[in-house]
């Protein structure tokens, strides 16, 4: 199908995300009719190349400019290249890089051309997610939070559970899986809980010229820094009730604290701060879940994960526990909201953004419109 979109049944949508860490573009497919997910399909990724990766940094927290431009047409490149070795797709979903988020401010920036893509690939491309919902007062993130609870229905859960994703950021999603739908009111609570991954990933990058603590390897050595955890954990962010958002960089004060410490013990004290986080944040879900499904590179971290653990009182697993596939959930997200977004269903509310009301979002761009 090249044109108009089926308005009703299940479609095969094709979802891709670039996230904060500028680690490359991941592509998944999801059947769904937007409510209900009916089957998981093929997945894919595409690494950004040293010199891409160097550009996207470089427009990091720019608004405009040629810098905004470049990374704007690597993304472009990239998910051009990620996207089209798939076959049988009805719609696309491209979230796009983010390069600068500031809900309360500027607004939210992902670059990334969809109707430039839906030319290129000859698709209907759902693009631009995050906008309406920060116009509408809400902070245009985590928009994950819809698409976990269709896993959670999908997971036939019937217990409050939780999402964990520990990308660059962390963000974590409660769920009431014994609601009707996402958008009733007590059925999701979500919000960012504080720097993850970034923290250590640019420790080692700066320190050692290494992209990550592979396997929390240098952590393990070191020993964590109490006061300096207790100094981060006095951020306001901390006590600030959610919906509530991060830039990837929000928490560039937790990198300054610990400059005067050694590798392992810097690297043990921003893993701690990244798990501790997490722990303060459920203090905000109306009550405990009965398990935490962890998502993204994050759960690759087995220093993280012992941290989170001994921080909260449900069993932490890899999202995989749950039959799920950790490294393409967000991917999964973005072609699921792809299809909520061309039906007319919405992909957010107050309780996972803040913002005033259920709201759709995104640009539906067709071929030769
Ligand atoms: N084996 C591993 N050991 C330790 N950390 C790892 C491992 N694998 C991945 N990670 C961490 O996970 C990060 C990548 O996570 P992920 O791909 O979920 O990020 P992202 O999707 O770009 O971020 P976000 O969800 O914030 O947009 C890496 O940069 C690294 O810090
Ligand atoms: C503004 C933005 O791109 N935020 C990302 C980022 O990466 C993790 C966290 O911060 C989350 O808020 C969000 O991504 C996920 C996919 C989301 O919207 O659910």
């Amino acid at each position: 199908m090249n044109g108009a979109i089926a308005r009703t049944g299940v479609l095969r949508a094709l979802g891709a995300m670039s996230g904060t860490s500028l680690d490359g573009v991941d592509a998944a497919v999801v059947e769904t009719d937007g409510i209900t997910i009916s089957a998981f399909g093929p997945s894919g990724y595409r690494a950004y190349l040293p010199e891409e990766r160097a550009i996207l940094r470089a427009g990091l927290g720019r608004w405009q400019g040629a810098e905004v431009e470049l990374a704007g047409d690597v993304v472009d490149v990239a998910h051009f290249e990620a996207l089209r070795r798939f076959e049988g797709i009805d719609l696309v979903g491209f979230h796009g890089q983010t390069l600068a988020h500031d809900p309360r401010g500027h607004g939210t920036l992902q670059v990334g051309d969809g109707a430039a893509l839906a030319e290129a690939l000859g698709l209907p491309v759902v693009w631009d997610f995050r906008s309406q919902d920060v116009r509408m007062g809400g902070e245009g993130a985590p928009l994950a939070p819809f698409f976990h609870f269709a896993c959670a229905k999908w997971m036939g859960a019937t217990a409050p559970l939780a999402f964990l994703n520990l990308g660059g950021v962390g963000n974590l999603t409660w769920i009431d899986p014994s609601q009707p739908a996402p958008e009733v009111p007590g059925a999701l609570l979500a919000f960012d809980t504080g720097p993850a991954n970034a923290p250590v990933n640019d420790l080692m990058s700066a320190r050692l010229g290494l992209e990550m603590d592979a396997g929390g390897a240098l952590a393990a050595q070191g020993t964590v820094a109490e006061g300096m955890l207790e100094e981060f954990l006095a951020a306001r962010f901390f006590a600030r009730m959610p919906p509530k958002s991060l830039d990837r960089n929000d928490f560039a004060f937790a990198s300054k604290l610990v400059e005067p410490l050694g590798d392992a013990d810097a690297a043990a004290t921003l893993t701690a701060m990244s798990a501790a986080a997490v722990a303060r944040g459920m203090e905000h879900c109306p009550q405990p879940p009965a398990r935490v499904l962890v998502t993204g590179g994050g759960r690759r971290n087995p220093v993280l994960m012992r941290m989170l653990a001994a921080g909260l009182d449900c069993p932490v697993e890899p999202v995989e526990a749950a039959g799920l596939d950790g490294d393409m959930l967000e991917a999964q997200a973005f072609a699921y909201l792809a299809v909520r977004v061309a039906r007319g269903l919405p992909t957010s509310c107050p309780g996972t953004t803040g913002v005033r009301a259920a709201v759709g979002g995104g640009i539906v761009s067709v071929p030769g419109a």
